[in-house]
C-alpha cells in the first residue's frame, strides 16, 4: 500500500510529508521510502502557529481559521508528492502540535493538535487518519511518544542493545533491548528526555535579532566553551529527574525558560557563544542524565533522527558524555531516513489503524491503561 505520513513538529521548522510503499503483515512490515519533501508554512501562518503554542489567547473563530489554514498547508505538501506520485491510498496526519498537557496526578490531560482531517481527505480525495494522540490520553497515557513502537518493530537488533534518539523541537528516545532477550517486546521504553532544538532555536532568535532560525551544523556554538556549573544547576529541572512516562513540550521549554537561562547566564557574564555552546550542551547532558537514570542496561549504540542530529556540535557534546563504549551514529546507517522518520511513522501508524487494526501506542511507554486504536478516520467526498 503507498501511505503518505504528514507531520510538522514542534520547531514549527516545515511540513515534512514522506511516501512510502509498505508491505508485508501486521507488525512485520517493509517500508520503502519513495519520496520526501519540506514544505514550509507562510510566514504569517508560521508566525500565528509560534504565538499560540507559546500560550497567547485565541478567539473561537480564530481557532477555527487556524484549524482549516494549517490543514490547506498540508495539503499543499500532499499535492506536492502528488505531482510524481499520484497513486496515493492513505495519508496519516499528525497535524500541528499547538498544546500539550500531560496528565496530572488528577489524571487530567489534554493534547491538541491542529489541521483538521475531514478537510485533507476532502480535498485531496484519499482517505486520512489522523488526531493518533487523544485515545491514549484518554486512556491515561501521556499521548507522547507514539514513534516507539514502531522504532521497536523497525530498528530492533538481534543482538545490540540500542537507544533511537530523536532530537526535534523537543526530545525523545526508544530504549530497544537486543532481540535475543526473552520478551523483549516487554521490555521497550520510551519518553521524553526534554529540550532538543527548541532551546537553541530561541537563543540563535534572540542573539541574531530574528535573522537566523537555527545554529547550522553547530557552527555558532562551536567557537563557545559550555559553562558546566550551569549545565548541573538546570539538569535539576523537576523534568530531568521524573521517571517516565514522561512527554512535553514549548510550555515547559519554550520562550520562558530560555530567559530564565539566559539571566541565570548574566550572573556569570557568559558571552553569547558560551551561552549557546552551554544550552546545546544541555541537550546533550540531558539525554545522558535521563538515560542513566533509567536505563538500567550498558547502550551498545545511540542512534540519532531529526533535525538536531546534522548539529555536529551537539553530535560531538552527545559523544562526549558517552565516552565508553556507547557509538554514537544516525539511523540513516542502519537505514532509516533520519529527516522522515516521524513522518514515516504517522504513515505506519495510519496503516495500523486503517488497514491492520492493530494499536499504536505502547502502555509501557505512553502510561495507558490499555493498548488503544489511535486515529479518527476521514473519507473522501
Ligand atoms: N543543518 C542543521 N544544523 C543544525 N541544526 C539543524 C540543521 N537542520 C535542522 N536543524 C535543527 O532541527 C530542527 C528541526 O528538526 P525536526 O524537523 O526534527 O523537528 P520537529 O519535527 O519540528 O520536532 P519534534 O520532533 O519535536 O516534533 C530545526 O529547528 C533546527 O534546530
Ligand atoms: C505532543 C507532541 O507533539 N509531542 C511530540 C514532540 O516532538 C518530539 C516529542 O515531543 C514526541 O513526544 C512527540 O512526537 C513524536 C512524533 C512522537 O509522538 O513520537
Amino acid at each position: 500500500m503507498y501511505c503518505l505520513g504528514l507531520i510538522s513538529g514542534t520547531s514549527v521548522d516545515s511540513i515534512d510529508a514522506a511516501l512510502v510503499k509498505i508491505t508485508g503483515k501486521e507488525l512485520d512490515l517493509n517500508i520503502e521510502l519513495l519520496s520526501g519533501i519540506n514544505h514550509d508554512y507562510p510566514d504569517k501562518l508560521r508566525a500565528t502557529i509560534l504565538e499560540v503554542a507559546g500560550g497567547k489567547p485565541l478567539s473561537m473563530e480564530a481557532y477555527a481559521q487556524l484549524d482549516e489554514a494549517i490543514a490547506l498547508c498540508f495539503v499543499e505538501a500532499v499535492d506536492k508528492i502528488k505531482q510524481n506520485h499520484p497513486n496515493i491510498e492513505l495519508i496519516g496526519s499528525h497535524g500541528q502540535t499547538v498544546y500539550h498537557r500531560p496528565p496530572n496526578q488528577e489524571n487530567i490531560g489534554y493534547t491538541l493538535q491542529l489541521g483538521r482531517g475531514e478537510i485533507i481527505a476532502n480535498l485531496t480525495g484519499i482517505t486520512t487518519v489522523n488526531n493518533f494522540r487523544v485515545a491514549d490520553i484518554a486512556a491515561g497515557g501521556q499521548g507522547a511518544p507514539l514513534v516507539s513502537k514502531i522504532d521497536a518493530y523497525l530498528l530492533s537488533d538481534p543482538e545490540k542493545y540500542r537507544c533511537v534518539q530523536n532530537i526535534g523541537g523537543i526530545g525523545n528516545v526508544t530504549y530497544l533491548p537486543a532481540k535475543k532477550e526473552d520478551n523483549w517486546q516487554k521490555k521497550v521504553m520510551g519518553w521524553d528526555t526534554g529540550p532538543g532544538n527548541m532551546l537553541i532555536d530561541l537563543a540563535v532568535q534572540k542573539f541574531s535579532n530574528g535573522e537566523k532560525n537555527y545554529d547550522k551544523n553547530g557552527e555558532w556554538a562551536a567557537q563557545g566553551n559550555p559553562y558546566l556549573e550551569l549545565i548541573e544547576k538546570w539538569l535539576k529541572h523537576d523534568f530531568f529527574q521524573q521517571p517516565p512516562p514522561k512527554s512535553t513540550g514549548r510550555e515547559l521549554f519554550g520562550a520562558d525558560y530560555l530567559e530564565q537561562c539566559w539571566q541565570d547566564a548574566q550572573k556569570y557574564n557568559l558571552p553569547e557563544t558560551d551561552f549557546l555552546a552551554t544550552i546545546t550542551d544541555l541537550t546533550a547532558a540531558s539525554i545522558a542524565h535521563n538515560y542513566q537514570q533509567f536505563i538500567k542496561h550498558p547502550i551498545d549504540e545511540i542512534l540519532l533522527c531529526g533535525g538536531g542530529s546534522l548539529n555536529l556540535y551537539l553530535k560531538k557534546r552527545i559523544q562526549a558524555h558517552f565516552p565508553g563504549s556507547t557509538a554514537v551514529r544516525t539511523t540513516d546507517e542502519v537505514g532509516m531516513n533520519s529527516d522522515f522518520k516521524e513522518a514515516i511513522a504517522f504513515a505506519i501508524l495510519a496503516y495500523w489503524r486503517y488497514v491492520s487494526k492493530l494499536p499504536g501506542n505502547l502502555p509501557q511507554v505512553t502510561g495507558a491503561k490499555q493498548e488503544r486504536l489511535l486515529g479518527d478516520i476521514h473519507y473522501p467526498l
